[in-house]
Parts: C-alpha cells; structure tokens; sequence
C-alpha cells in the first residue's frame, strides 16, 4: 500500500478579506520545540509592498466599518467567539504544537481569548460617550468616543491567542480597522485564529494580517505614517523601536514589554500557599510569561523552610512535551530561547550565584530534539546580579534572602522594570506597605504574580510598559479619542 504523503500547509496572508500569497516565494518553518523535526505549517516572508497593502485595505474600510455602529460590531464578535470555540480543540493543539506549551495551558489560553472575545462583544451595548452639564442652560453637551482608525499589532509568540485578541477585540468593537503582524514563531496559531474572524463575516478590509520578519513587516508596519495607531507586546528592544518611529510619526502608541517580577514571601506567610504560587509563577508555560516569577524575596526566618519546600515540590515537576497530559512543563519555544536561558544559567554561576536545583538541558531519549531545560533554582543572589535584573524568559527563579518587610520591598523596587509583584504574608500592615510602595503595575498579595483577569487593566510602570492600559474598560482609551460635542436648538 502507497503512504500517503502527509503535506505541510502554508497560512497565507489575509489581506482585503482574501488569503493571499506573498509576492516573495519565500516561507518560514514554524516548528514544534517538543520535536524540531516536526513541522507545524509553513508562513510566508511578506515584503513591504504587501504591508503597504494591508495597510491600504484597511485604510479603504475604516468609514464604513465605523459607520456600522457599535453596537452591530459587537454583535460580529460574539460570532467569532463561537468560531474560536468550534475550533477550541484545533486551535489548543496547534498552539501546544508550534509553542511549547501543555495542552491544558494551550485550552486555557484560547477559552480566555473566547472569553474576551464575548467581553469585547459586550462592550458593543455599552455606552460611547457621557452627558456633561453646560453653563449654557439650552445646551446638550455630551462627549463621545470615536476611534483612531487604522491600527498596527505586533504580538509575541507566548501568548498567540490571547494577545492577538485581547488586541485585535477592542481595537473591532470601537470602530478601528487592522494590521496584524504576529510572532514569525507562533505565526501558525494566529493565523487559525484569523480564520474565525473571515468564519464570523467580518467585512473586507476590517481584519488584515500578514506574517513576515519582525525586521521587514514589523519594521515597515511601525514606519508607516499611514497608521492612527501601533500597540505592541514584546521585547524592550523592540518596544523602543515602535516608541521612536511612532513619535516620529505622531502615531498614538501603546507598548508592554518585559518583566523582572518578584515574589517577597515574610516570616508569617503560609509557607505552602507561597510555594504553590512561586513554582506556578516561575515554572507554568516554562517561565516565558511577562508576569512569570523570577525573583523570590524571603525574609531571615522562613528562608530555610521556603527553600527545602520549593526544592522537595520542583522535584515532582515533569518536564517533557506538552501534549502529554502527564506533562507539567513543556519546552523553551525556540532554540533561542533556550539557548538565551542556558546562557543566564552560566551568567548566574560566574556571578558566584549557587545553583541548587536543575538548570541542565535535557536532551536523552525522547528529549533529544526538543529545546527542554530543567527548572532552575538558584539562592545567595545579590540584587545587583544580572540574573536578578534583565528578563530571561524561562523557567528559572534567583533566591535572595532579606531581614525586613522594607529591604523586602527596596529589593523588589531595585530593576529596571514593573510589571507584576506579589506578597505573600498574614500581616495587613505588611500587605498595605507593599500595596503603596511596591513599583509594580498589577500588585497581588497571597496570591502569584502571574495571573491577569481580562476585565481588569493590564500594564506596568517603568520600563514594563508605556502608553494606557491594556484590556478591561481601561483598552478604551488607548482605541478611542474623545470628541466633545455642544448643541443648541438655534
Ligand atoms: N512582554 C512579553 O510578553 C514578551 C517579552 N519578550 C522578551 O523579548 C525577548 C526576545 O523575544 P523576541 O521574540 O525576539 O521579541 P521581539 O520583540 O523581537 O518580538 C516581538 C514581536 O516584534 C516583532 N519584531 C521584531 N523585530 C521588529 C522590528 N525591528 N520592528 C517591528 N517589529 C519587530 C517580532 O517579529 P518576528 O517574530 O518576526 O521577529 C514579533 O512579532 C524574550 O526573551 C523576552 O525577554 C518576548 C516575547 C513576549
Ligand atoms: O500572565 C498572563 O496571562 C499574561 C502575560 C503576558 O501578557 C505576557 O507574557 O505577555
């Protein structure tokens, strides 16, 4: 009998509401970390003709996507919810595939994005505007929200459902149009979640997307002149890039960017609350969250007890492909980024850091194609390390030991960055010094630094982030503009 050859498909780009090739010829593997060998789909190396394209299709269906109304627009996205959950089990798997992560975390990351997919819908019958009192008596004075335009999104491989969503929703149900460039590495993924939105209905020209390098389309999308605005998630380096080329532009812009988020567990915290939350913070998707734990701040007289918990629980953690249900932790996503997070392993260990658990690549077996690394642990780290100060993006945590709730807090101020920070302790006062002083966008206390609720703002101070918030009713003012509006009869 004849095998049958199993073909690779190659996801287009969806540009003026058809799937179209790229003029290049070129295509990019996208791989499965569990098994280089495997590959997922093949994408596109798109040119900058076709991001101008895009950019012109969306340019061209603004007006009427606007005046479709706020409330039709939102009725469009309940239908692409129910899209993205006929094809949930597809779309989980794809994801688990092409990124690395357990399929349980993969399903958990596209309910979200159905999820906000219904919020954002929602949003549709909310209000737009609100009525202010004028001086002049006669007067209907009244402000109302109007959105930008056309807007860019660049997105990050971690997350290639939910942050293509959390952005893609509300920049539709406020009345933009879109060019969506996704990560070259989870391009697969976000190009299936394309399809529930053409599935949906949505107008031509409402939705575009187009796969490519980050330094051709990306570069190109975050030069155009042509957008009303960019947001984007990803690496400091990359933000900057968007942040000067969209003020030179006068192109409203919104970036989030890295993390170094610490986790303070005091004297009286529950010490086995603090392990869960610590060893799901750092380890769950392999550390390559912005959000994830990777510095764990433990006062004098817990650290031994803290320690020998967290030592006997990462023990228990299975490392291995992700599609296997028995599988805590999958791989690094890419061979870079494994390779980034050996090198900070070698980093901490010629800074005099002591490694005390795991921190190996795994590669015999059924590991030897893979990009697997064991979790990491590693104590007697100085904040001034920089295993304690630049974002490594994986599943490795630095130990350091302090002797007050203040040094606590001094450590976990002293990065560059400020997205998320958690508390762990049964003290109110200690829980409301570190709510007021702790520089940190999204604060948690007894509970781990990873974790975001789609309805709340998402976002964090100093290098972390720039521009308003993200998700909730808060992504309205980065979508939106206000007009104000004053009528009289005469
Ligand atoms: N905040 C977060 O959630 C994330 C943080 N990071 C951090 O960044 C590090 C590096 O990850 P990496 O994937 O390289 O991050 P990048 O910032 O390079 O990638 C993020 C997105 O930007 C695109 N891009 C890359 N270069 C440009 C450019 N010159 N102009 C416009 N767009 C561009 C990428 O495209 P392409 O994929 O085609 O290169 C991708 O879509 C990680 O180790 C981690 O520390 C990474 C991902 C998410
Ligand atoms: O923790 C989360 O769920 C979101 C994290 C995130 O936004 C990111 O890693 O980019």
């Amino acid at each position: 009998m004849v095998e049958a050859i199993k073909t690779v498909e190659v996801f287009k780009n969806y540009i003026n509401g058809e799937w179209k090739d790229s003029i290049s010829g070129q295509i990019t593997n996208s791989i499965n970390p569990a098994n280089k060998n495997e590959i997922v789909g093949q994408v596109q190396s798109s040119t900058i003709e076709e991001v101008d394209d895009a950019i012109q299709a969306a340019t061209e269906a603004k007006v009427n996507w606007r005046k479709l109304g706020q409330y039709n627009r939102g009725q469009l996205l309940y239908k692409v919810a129910n899209e993205l959950e006929k094809n949930l089990n597809d779309i989980a798997e794809t994801l688990t595939k092409e990124m690395g992560k357990t399929l349980p975390e993969a399903i958990g990351e596209t309910q979200r994005g159905i999820a906000i997919l219904r919020y954002y819908a929602a949003e549709g019958m909310r209000k737009d505007g609100d009525v202010i009192p004028s001086s002049d008596q006669d007067a209907l004075m009244f402000t109302k929200r109007t959105p930008l335009g056309v807007v860019g999104i660049i997105t990050p491989w971690n997350f290639p459902v939910a942050i293509p969503i959390w952005k893609i929703a509300p920049a539709l149900v406020y009345g933009n149009t879109v060019v969506f460039k996704p990560a070259t590495e989870s391009a697969v993924t976000a190009a299936k979640v394309v399809q529930c939105f053409e599935q949906a209905g949505l107008p031509k020209g409402v939705l575009n997307f187009i796969t490519g390098k980050g330094s051709v389309v990306g570069d190109a999308l975050i030069n155009s002149t042509k957008l009303n605005g960019i947001t984007f998630t990803g690496s400091e380096y990359t933000g900057k890039l968007v942040a000067k080329a969209a003020s030179a532009n006068g192109v409203k812009y919104q970036l989030e960017m890295g993390g170094k988020n610490p986790v303070i567990v005091l004297n009286d915290a529950d010490p086995k609350s603090a392990v869960d939350g610590i060893l799901s913070g750092a380890f769950k998707s392999t550390g390559q969250k912005c959000t994830a734990t990777s510095r764990v701040i433990v006062q004098e007289g817990i650290y031994e007890e803290i320690k020998n918990l967290l030592l006997k629980e990462v023990g228990k953690i299975t490392v291995g492909n992700g599609i296997d249900t028995e599988i805590w932790m999958g791989p690094c996503a890419s061979e870079n980024q494994l390779n980034t997070v050996l090198e900070y392993i070698k980093i901490g260990q010629e800074e005099g850091a002591n490694l005390i658990f795991g921190g190996k690549r795994i590669t015999d077996n059924e590991y030897a194609n893979g990009f697997y690394v064991e979790p990491a642990i590693f104590e007697d780290v100085t904040s001034s390390m920089r295993i304690a100060q630049e974002e490594i993006f994986g599943p490795v945590i630095a130990l350091i030991k302090v002797s007050s709730v203040e040094e606590a807090i001094d450590v976990a101020n002293d990065t560059d960055f400020g997205l998320s920070a958690s508390l762990y302790t049964s003290n109110i006062s200690s829980a409301l010094a570190f709510i007021d002083d702790i520089e940190a966008g999204l604060v948690r206390v007894n509970a781990e630094s990873a974790g975001v609720e789609l309805q709340a703002p998402f976002g964090g101070m100093k290098s972390s982030s720039t521009g308003t918030r993200e998700q909730g009713e808060a992504a309205k003012e980065f979508y939106t503009q206000t007009k104000t509006v004053l009528i009289k009869n005469k």
